[in-house]
C-alpha cells in the first residue's frame, strides 16, 4: 500500500507542475565515476510519452509527456537533468548462476568494480536455484500438515544458503533473518489453508530476489562502494494483475525513473534491484513477470532511464548456435537484432526472457549478453539492425513437451467463420498458440505450456479446449511433441528447407508440420518429442560444423553439385 501512494505521489507532483526540490549540484561521487554520459534526455522524456493507466494518473486524458514538458520550464528541472547527465550509464543484470554463493557475489562485485567507467544500476534474480526450492517448498506445504511445515527440505536448503551466504561475506546476519522467519511462517499458512494460488506462490517466490539484492547491497556497502538495495514492487514497477505473468504497464517508465534519479540525487548510491518482481495495479498484490522475468526488469529499467546499454550476465559464452546442454559444440553468437533474440526467446532458448527485447528495442537500447564466469568472452550483441548479408542460419531453439492439435472442420461454418470460431475459443480460455499452419477446412497448432506453472493445469487446459472445438470440428490431439525453430535469414528460406528437409530424411524423421513466421526470422518444424534431440545435434552440424554456408548465396547449385548462376543476395 505505501509504495503505491508512493507511485502516485510522485507522478501526482509532476502533473500538478509544481517545481522539484532543488538539487545538490556536487553530488559526491562513488568509486565509480559517473561522467561518460551519452545520456539524452529525450529518450527518457520519449519513454513517457504513452497513456498510463487511470489510478496512477490523476486527469486522465494528461499524458506523463505533457507535464513533463510543464516542468522542464523551471530553472530547477533544468539543473535536475543536468544531475541526470552525470548519473547512471548502463544496468547490469545478474542472473541466478551468477550469483548462487558467496564466492559468486564476490567476483560479481569485483566485475562490476572493473568497469570504474561506468555506473550501473544493478538487477539481481535470487541466488541459484532459490526459485525453485521456493515453488517446491510452496508445493510441499500444501499437503505436509501445519506442524511439518517447518522441516520442509527445500525450506532448510533455502534458510542454509543464505545463512551461510552471509557468514562468508562477513555481513550482518539480520540481513536475511527476518525474510526467513517470515519465509518459514508463510510456508506454516499455506500448510493451514492447505492452498497455494497464484497470487501466493508469486509471493512466496519474491523472497528469493529479496535476499539476494539484500544480500549483495550489504557486501558492496561492506566493501566500500555505497549501495541501496531496492525491491522492484516498491519503485514502481507496475505490472497487470496477472499472477505468476504480470505484464510490464506503462506507468512504470516514469515511476522507476523518476524513483531511481531523485535518489541519486539526493544521496548517490549503486542501485541494486530485485529483478523478476512488480506489483499488481489494481490489487497492489506482490506479481512476478514469469520466469527468467529479471531480464525483462533489467530491459525495462534501461528504457526507463534512456541508458546507453543493457548487459544481461549469464553462466554461457552470449547466445549460441543451440542450447549447449542439448548439445555441447554449440558457439557464439556475436550479433543478434532484438527480431531475433526474441523469436529465439519465444521459441524456448532459456537464455532470454520473451518479453525481455520489448523495451530494449523500444528504447532503442542496445542489449549485451555476457558471461560472469568468463568475462572476456565478447559476448552477444543486440541491436535493432544488423549486416544479414552473409546470414544464413543463426541459431536453433528446441521447445520441448509440446501438444499438437489438428482441428478439422465439420463444415457447419465457412473458412472465414471457422478459424476466427477457433481462436476465439483460445482467446476465452486464454491459452496461447505457438506454431500455426491452416488450410481450406483444418487447423494445425501447438499449445505454449510456458505460461502454466504446473502439471495439473496444464492437463486441465488441454481438456478445456479439446472439449469446445469438439462443438464445431473433428480434433486430434497429439503430446509428446517438439517444436524445432531455426532462427536466421528467411530471405533464404529455400536454402535453409532444403539443408534441413535433407538433414532430417537422411535420419528418417518425418516433419509433422512446418510453419514460417511473419516476423520473417523463424522457421519451425514439428517432431516427435523422443527424437528432437538427435535432429538438433544433426542439424547443427549440418548448419554450423560443415563449412561457410553463405558460400551457397553466391553460387546456388544443381542436385549434382554444379554451380547453375551467380546471383546477388538481396536484403
Ligand atoms: N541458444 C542458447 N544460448 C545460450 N544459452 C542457452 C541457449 N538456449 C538455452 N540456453 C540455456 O540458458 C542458460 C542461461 O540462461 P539462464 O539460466 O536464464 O541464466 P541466468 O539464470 O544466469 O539468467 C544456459 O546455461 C543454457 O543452458
Ligand atoms: N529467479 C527467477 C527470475 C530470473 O530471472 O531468474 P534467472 O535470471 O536466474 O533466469 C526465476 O528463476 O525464474
Amino acid at each position: 500500500m505505501a509504495a503505491a501512494a508512493r507511485v502516485q505521489c510522485h507522478n501526482n507532483t509532476s502533473l500538478t507542475g509544481s517545481p522539484l526540490p532543488r538539487r545538490h549540484r556536487n553530488s559526491p561521487t562513488l568509486h565509480f565515476s559517473p561522467n561518460r554520459v551519452n545520456f539524452t534526455p529525450l529518450k527518457w522524456i520519449g519513454s513517457c510519452t504513452r497513456m498510463v493507466p487511470g489510478p496512477y494518473l490523476k486527469g486522465g486524458t494528461t499524458t506523463v509527456r505533457a507535464a513533463f514538458e510543464e516542468e522542464k520550464k523551471t530553472d530547477a528541472v533544468n539543473e535536475v537533468v543536468e544531475e541526470e547527465k552525470r548519473s547512471f550509464t548502463c544496468v547490469m543484470k545478474f542472473g541466478g548462476s551468477s550469483v548462487a554463493t558467496a564466492e559468486r557475489m564476490r567476483e560479481v562485485a569485483d566485475l562490476v568494480l572493473t568497469f570504474p567507467e561506468e555506473s550501473p544500476v544493478i538487477v539481481l534474480s535470487a541466488m541459484g536455484k532459490t526459485t525453485n526450492n521456493l515453488l517446491l517448498a510452496g508445493e510441499k506445504a500444501v499437503s505436509c500438515g501445519v506442524s511439518n511445515a517447518s522441516e520442509i527440505e527445500e525450506l532448510s536448503v533455502i534458510k542454509e544458503l543464505h545463512l551461510r551466504t552471509v557468514k562468508e561475506l562477513e555481513i550482518d546476519p539480520s540481513v536475511v533473518s527476518s525474510f526467513l522467519e517470515e519465509l518459514e511462517q508463510l510456508l506454516k499458512g499455506i500448510a493451514m489453508m492447505k492452498e497455494l494460488t497464484l497470487r501466493t506462490r508469486d509471493y512466496l517466490v519474491s523472497f528469493g530476489e529479496c535476499l539476494s539484492t539484500r544480500i549483495f547491497a550489504a557486501y558492496l556497502n561492506k566493501i566500500g562502494v555505497k549501495a541501496r538495495q531496492y525491491d522492484a514492487f516498491e519503485i514502481g514497477f507496475i505490472t497487470t494483475d496477472d499472477f505468476t505473468n504480470g505484464d510490464i504497464l506503462e506507468a512504470t517508465y516514469p515511476a522507476v525513473a523518476k524513483r531511481l534519479y531523485d535518489d541519486w540525487m539526493h544521496d548517490p548510491a549503486v542501485p541494486v534491484v530485485t529483478g523478476f518482481l512488480g506489483k499488481g495495479w489494481k490489487t497492489c498484490a506482490v506479481t512476478t513477470l514469469g520466469r527468467g522475468g529479471s531480464d525483462l526488469t533489467a530491459t525495462t529499467i534501461g528504457k526507463a532511464l534512456g541508458l546507453q546499454e543493457i548487459q544481461v550476465w549469464k553462466d554461457v559464452d552470449g547466445v549460441l548456435t543451440c542450447d549447449p546442454t542439448i548439445y555441447k559444440r554449440a558457439t557464439p553468437v556475436p550479433f543478434l537484432t532484438f527480431d531475433e533474440a526474441a523469436e529465439l526467446a519465444y521459441f524456448g532458448a532459456q537464455v532470454l526472457h520473451p518479453q525481455s527485447m520489448r523495451p530494449a528495442r523500444e528504447g532503442g537500447i542496445p542489449v549485451r549478453v555476457k558471461n560472469s564466469y568468463n568475462p572476456k568472452a565478447p559476448g552477444t550483441i543486440i541491436t535493432k539492425t544488423r549486416d544479414m548479408t552473409k546470414t544464413v542460419l543463426t541459431s536453433i531453439v528446441l521447445k520441448r513437451n509440446v501438444t499438437m492439435l489438428d482441428i478439422a472442420s465439420t463444415r457447419m461454418l465457412g473458412q472465414v467463420g471457422f478459424l476466427a470460431k477457433v481462436f476465439s475459443i483460445f482467446e476465452d480460455l486464454e491459452i496461447s498458440v505457438d506454431v500455426v499452419a491452416t488450410s481450406e477446412v483444418s487447423i494445425s497448432l501447438t499449445l505454449d505450456p510456458s505460461k502454466l506453472w504446473s502439471r495439473e493445469l496444464i492437463q486441465q487446459a488441454r481438456d478445456h479446449v479439446v472439449e469446445e472445438l469438439e462443438k464445431i470440428a473433428v480434433v486430434n490431439l497429439a503430446k509428446g511433441r517438439a517444436i524445432i525453430s531455426l532462427i536466421g535469414n528467411v530471405q533464404h528460406s529455400s536454402l535453409i528447407l532444403e539443408r534441413a528437409f535433407h538433414v532430417l530424411w537422411t535420419k528418417g524423421i518425418n516433419v509433422q508440420m512446418i510453419s514460417q513466421g511473419a516476423s520473417k526470422v523463424n522457421i519451425s518444424l514439428i517432431v516427435n518429442d523422443a527424437e528432437a534431440e538427435g535432429c538438433v545435434e544433426a542439424l547443427h552440424k549440418s548448419f554450423f560444423e560443415s563449412g561457410d554456408l553463405s558460400e551457397l548465396l553466391i553460387q546456388p547449385r544443381l542436385g549434382n553439385g554444379s554451380p547453375v548462376r551467380t546471383m546477388q543476395v538481396d536484403n
